[in-house]
C-alpha cells in the first residue's frame, strides 16, 4: 500500500510535467503557424460565402476566414492610394496584408449588378481551385455596397501591355514569350482537365494573362467561368459571353459551349504573342489577326509573321511550329481544334528548341527582366537571318 502511494507521488508530477510540456509545444506550434496571418472570427450577417474549417488553402496564405471588412480594405490599400488598373468590374488597387504580403484589391463599382454575379463566380471558383498558373485569391469583402476581391499582386501587369511595350528595352524576347505561352496554357489545361467539375474560362485574352514579379504567367479574371459536364456530356447551352475578337465563332452562332471555345481564344492570344498585331484592325482587308496570319502564311515567310521588333532573333523551327499550332487552335470548327493538353506539349517543344538555341549562344541572362526582354541597342542594325 505504502509502496503504491509512493509510486503515485512520483508518477503524478511526471505526468503533469509532460502534459504541460506538450500543451506548451502545441501552443508554440499554433502561434508560429499563424504568425503574421490575420485570423478573423466568423461573421453572423448574411453571407453566401461563409467558410468553415473545410475552407481550402487560399493561395499561399491559408487564411482561416478569407472574409475582410471594408475598414480592413481601406487600411490595406491605404485608402485606395494606388490604382493598378481598371476593368468592366471596377477599379483595381495596390495594397498590403498585415503580414506585408502584396495584394491587388478589385472593388466592384456600385452601379454594376452584372459585376456582382461575376464576383460570386470568382469567389466560388477560386476558393476551391488552386494552381500555380491561376491568379490566387486571398480573400473578399462583401459589406453592403462595398464588394471587393483580394488577389495576389501580379507586379508585372498584363501580357497585352508587355506586347505593346514601346521602349526597346521592354520588348519581350522570343524565349520569354514562349514561357508565358506555356505557363498560361498550363493554367487553362488545369481548368479543363485538372479540376472537378471541369471549367471553361470564357474570357481568355492577353489582358487576362497577368505576370508576377518573376514574370511567371497566370490566368486571371474568372468572372465568366462556367462548369461544363465532363465525361458523358459534351457541352452546355449558355448565353454567349466573351470579348469581341477572341470569341469562338461556333459558340457565338450555336450558344453551345465546350472547352474548345477557350482553345480558340487562346489561339488568338498565341497569334498576338507571335505577331504583336492588334486582334482587330479596321484599316486592313484582313481585319482579324487570324486572316492576316493566313494571308502571310500563303507568302511562306515566317520572318514577316513574327514581331518585326525581334529582328529575326528567334529559332525559326519553333516559330513555324507555334504558328501552325495557333492556326490549328483558331479553326472555325471546334472539333478540329487541339485540346489544351496537346497545346501544352507542343508549346513546351517550342520552348525547348528556343532554349537549345539561346543556351548554345552561352549568354545566360543576368536577371529576370533580361530573361524575358531583348536588350536592343537602338544603334544596332537588325540582325540578318
Ligand atoms: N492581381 C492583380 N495584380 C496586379 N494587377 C492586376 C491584378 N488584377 C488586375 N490587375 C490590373 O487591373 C486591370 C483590370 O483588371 P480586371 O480583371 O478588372 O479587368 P480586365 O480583365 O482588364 O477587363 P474586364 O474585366 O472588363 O474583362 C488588369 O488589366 C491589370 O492591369
Amino acid at each position: 500500500m505504502m509502496k503504491k502511494k509512493r509510486k503515485n507521488t512520483v508518477f503524478v508530477p511526471i505526468v503533469a510535467l509532460v502534459a504541460s510540456f506538450l500543451v506548451l509545444i502545441s501552443l508554440s506550434v499554433f502561434f508560429w503557424k499563424h504568425k503574421g496571418i490575420r485570423i478573423k472570427q466568423g461573421k453572423t450577417d448574411a453571407n453566401f460565402f461563409m467558410t468553415d474549417s473545410k475552407t481550402p488553402n487560399i493561395g499561399a496564405l491559408n487564411l482561416k476566414n478569407p472574409r475582410f471588412t471594408y475598414a480592413e480594405i481601406v487600411k490595406m490599400t491605404n485608402n485606395f492610394e494606388m490604382l493598378l488598373g481598371e476593368g468592366s468590374f471596377g477599379k483595381v488597387f495596390h495594397g498590403y496584408l498585415d503580414d506585408d504580403t502584396e495584394v491587388a484589391v478589385k472593388m466592384l463599382s456600385e452601379s454594376s449588378r452584372q459585376g456582382y454575379d461575376q464576383f460570386e463566380a470568382e469567389v466560388k471558383l477560386l476558393l476551391t481551385v488552386h494552381h500555380r498558373n491561376l491568379t490566387a485569391l486571398y480573400g473578399y469583402c462583401d459589406e453592403g455596397n462595398h464588394v471587393g476581391l483580394i488577389y495576389e499582386c501580379m507586379a508585372n501587369g498584363n501580357l497585352k501591355e508587355h506586347l505593346r511595350a514601346e521602349s526597346n528595352e521592354d520588348i519581350l524576347s522570343w524565349k520569354g514569350r514562349l514561357r508565358i505561352a506555356v505557363e498560361s496554357a498550363q493554367g487553362l489545361e488545369y481548368l479543363h482537365y485538372g479540376c472537378k467539375p471541369p471549367r471553361v474560362h470564357r474570357d481568355v485574352k492577353s489582358e487576362n494573362i497577368l505576370l508576377d514579379k518573376k514574370f511567371q504567367a497566370k490566368i486571371a479574371d474568372f468572372g465568366l467561368i462556367k462548369s461544363f459536364p465532363g465525361e458523358g456530356g459534351t457541352h452546355v447551352s449558355t448565353v454567349v459571353a466573351g470579348t469581341f475578337g477572341y470569341l469562338d465563332p461556333e459558340y457565338f452562332q450555336s450558344s453551345r459551349l465546350t472547352e474548345k471555345s477557350d482553345v480558340y481564344s487562346f489561339g488568338v492570344v498565341l497569334l498576338e504573342i507571335i505577331t504583336n498585331r492588334p486582334v482587330i484592325t479596321n484599316t486592313d482587308e484582313n481585319s482579324h489577326i487570324k486572316q492576316w496570319v493566313s494571308f502571310m502564311l500563303a507568302q511562306g515567310d515566317i520572318k514577316n509573321i513574327v514581331d518585326q521588333r525581334l529582328h529575326g532573333d528567334f529559332d525559326s523551327n519553333s516559330a513555324w511550329k507555334i504558328v501552325e499550332l495557333a492556326m490549328h487552335c483558331v479553326s472555325t470548327t471546334s472539333l478540329r481544334r487541339p485540346t489544351m493538353n496537346h497545346v501544352v506539349i507542343v508549346l513546351k517543344d517550342c520552348l525547348a528548341m528556343e532554349m537549345a538555341r539561346t543556351d548554345g549562344q552561352g549568354n545566360e541572362p543576368k536577371d529576370q527582366h533580361e530573361m524575358f526582354t531583348v536588350y536592343l541597342n537602338s544603334e544596332v542594325a537588325p540582325l540578318a537571318r
